[in-house]
């Protein structure tokens, strides 16, 4: 419970004044008019399907005493008990009131954006953290993990009042460290302003969601926006050296004086000298703030070593011990769903489990495993419906140029219909190509297929796209769907 006038003294910063014709004492916040109760401030912004200022009767309706708006909407006449808040960027107050109200957040927060590891690069961190003994918790696409609380994720970055009601848990429950991923839709959101930042990492920017972002350039100014104003300047950034956006990166952070350290093969602070693959994994030696170290990481593919430097910079940046942070890397374990190794087909053939749903990635996960197919490398996947159109004969073109068998089938349709998101990937791929393709309708009967292709332990499956995903959401239903989970089965009834 908070007065209005106390919550707006603790957020000033976007420029809403004038006197307050009463003050309430809030009993919560909300963005959505349907979760308005009694004595609730409703901020009412134009999303990207409806706006906000037409739900506010609907709002006062549940109980909601005071409305926080944008300066130029036209509101109906409302009942003068109502106290309206205007304010140049509603999303930005209504995250900064979110954090005002909970009161609490980790002492130590590190946020990593970018295209492609940003789930993989949290869950590192808070295994480096725990390694170092400390009380350490991630949030993304994964759901919220700490010691004593877990839940999955609605959103690869929460809205704001949903966020930092959990972070005040967290806090409450004992919490110092926290990683969390900034998603675009995130920062273009203002959903993470109210975050006290003490570390960003960027790990990379290839094409994604320009069904949301009018342009690539557009889509690195969201992710930009991180570094540009949610960094603090005593914060400090972690850039990948490797990706071709770090100059522009370097050149925002040294206007604002913030430290400026990279990573990857090209990094200053943390760079990556040479690389091996072992039996299990990778044999490291890298170069730490002017040491050098070698390690034994348990992961395979130079991506992963690539999101283990972003994580341990983070962790050393926000003040861990760089000896014991690095001897950590050797017990790291894969995050769920991200090149998981879920069976083993009856020939012995390995069935790996994948989140790749970008062209990027699917290229990159398919690099990685070539090695590991001294057969065929077949790969199931699909598109997920109501998503950015522009990925899917891209995947198709990827797919069929790396792996010897590729089977087109069925991501998250959505509101789409499965067969013309089947019918945009077919289009991408070369006609010479066809042979070596099938399509596939219903992603079980897919993996099915996938497995029935594979001939021997010198084979690979991959199953891309989901990862750890549980439900697959067709029309608006979500039914229960794990790729893992039918992998085993089916390879098992194979078996
Ligand atoms: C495109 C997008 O990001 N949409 C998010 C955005 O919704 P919006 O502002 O567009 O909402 P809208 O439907 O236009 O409605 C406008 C406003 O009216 C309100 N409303 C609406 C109806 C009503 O009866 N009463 C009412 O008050 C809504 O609560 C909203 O505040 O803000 C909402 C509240 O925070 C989010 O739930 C919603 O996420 C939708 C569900 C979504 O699917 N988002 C995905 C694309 C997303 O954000 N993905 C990213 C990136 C994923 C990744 O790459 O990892 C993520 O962070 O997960
Ligand atoms: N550094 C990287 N470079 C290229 N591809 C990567 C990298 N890290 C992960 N990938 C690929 O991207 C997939 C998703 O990885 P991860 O979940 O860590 O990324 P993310 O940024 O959180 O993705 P999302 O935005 O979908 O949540 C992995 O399964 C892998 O195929
Ligand atoms: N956070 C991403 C997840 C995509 C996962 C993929 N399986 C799909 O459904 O496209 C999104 O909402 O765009
Ligand atoms: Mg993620």
């Amino acid at each position: 419970m908070l007065r209005l006038s106390e919550l707006m003294r603790q957020t000033a910063d976007t420029g809403s004044g004038g006197v307050l014709p009463h003050d309430p004492v809030l009993a919560g916040l909300t963005l959505d008019s349907r979760k308005a109760q009694p004595g609730y401030l409703f901020a009412a912004v134009a999303g990207s399907h409806a706006d906000g200022a037409s739900f506010v009767a609907d709002a006062v309706k549940r109980g909601a005493v005071a409305i926080l708006v944008a300066r130029d909407v036209v509101l109906p006449a409302l009942d003068p008990g109502i106290v309206v808040v205007r304010d140049a960027n509603p999303r930005r107050r209504i995250a900064l009131m979110a954090a005002a109200f909970a009161g609490l957040q980790p002492a130590t927060i590190a946020a990593v954006t970018g295209t492609n590891g940003k789930s993989s690069t949290v869950h590192f961190a808070r295994h480096i953290w725990a390694s170092l003994g400390l009380n350490a918790a991630s949030v993304g696409t994964l759901g919220i993990f700490s010691a004593g609380f877990s839940r999955d994720a609605g959103l690869t970055t929460p809205d704001p009042i949903q966020l930092h009601a959990d972070l005040a848990t967290l806090a409450r429950e004992g919490v110092t460290h926290l990683a969390i991923e900034a998603s675009s839709h995130g920062l273009d959101q203002h959903r993470l302003d109210g975050l006290r930042l003490a570390a960003a990492a960027f790990t990379n920017l290839t094409r994604e969601h320009l069904d949301y972002h009018p342009s690539m350039q557009a889509y690195f100014e969201a992710k930009a926006r991180l570094f540009g104003q949610l960094l603090p300047s005593d914060g400090t950034a972690v850039v990948n050296a490797d990706s071709d956006r770090a100059a522009a990166l370097a050149e925002i952070c040294h206007r604002r004086g913030i430290r400026f350290w990279t990573y990857g093969t090209q990094g200053r602070e943390f760079r990556l000298l040479r690389d091996e693959p072992t039996a299990t994994g990778q044999h490291l030696e890298i170069e730490v703030l002017g040491t050098r170290y070698e390690i034994d990481l348990p992961l395979v593919g130079a991506f992963q070593a690539s999101n283990a430097l972003a994580a341990l910079g983070l962790v050393v940046a926000t003040g861990g011990d760089v000896t014991r942070a690095v001897s950590s890397l050797g017990t790291l374990s894969g995050a769920p769903g991200r090149l998981q190794l879920v069976a083993r087909h009856r020939s012995g053939a390995p069935v790996y489990v994948d989140y790749a749903h970008k062209p990027e990635a699917l290229e990159t996960v398919l690099r990685t495993l070539r090695p590991f197919a001294k057969g065929r490398l077949v790969v199931v996947f699909g598109c997920g419906g109501d998503r950015d159109r522009g990925k899917r004969p891209l995947m198709g073109e990827i797919a069929t140029r790396l792996a010897d068998l590729t089977i087109v089938t069925d991501d998250n349709p959505r509101s789409e219909q499965p067969v013309a998101i089947r019918a945009e990937i077919l289009r991408g791929i070369p006609p010479e190509r066809k042979n070596w393709m099938e399509e596939s309708a219903g992603r079980r009967e897919a993996i099915a297929e996938g497995l029935a292709a594979l001939r021997s332990a010198e084979d690979l499956l991959l199953i891309a796209g989901k990862g750890h995903e549980t439900g697959q959401t067709i029309g608006a239903v979500k039914h229960p769907f794990d790729d893992a989970q039918v992998a085993r089965e089916l390879a098992g009834a194979a078996s």
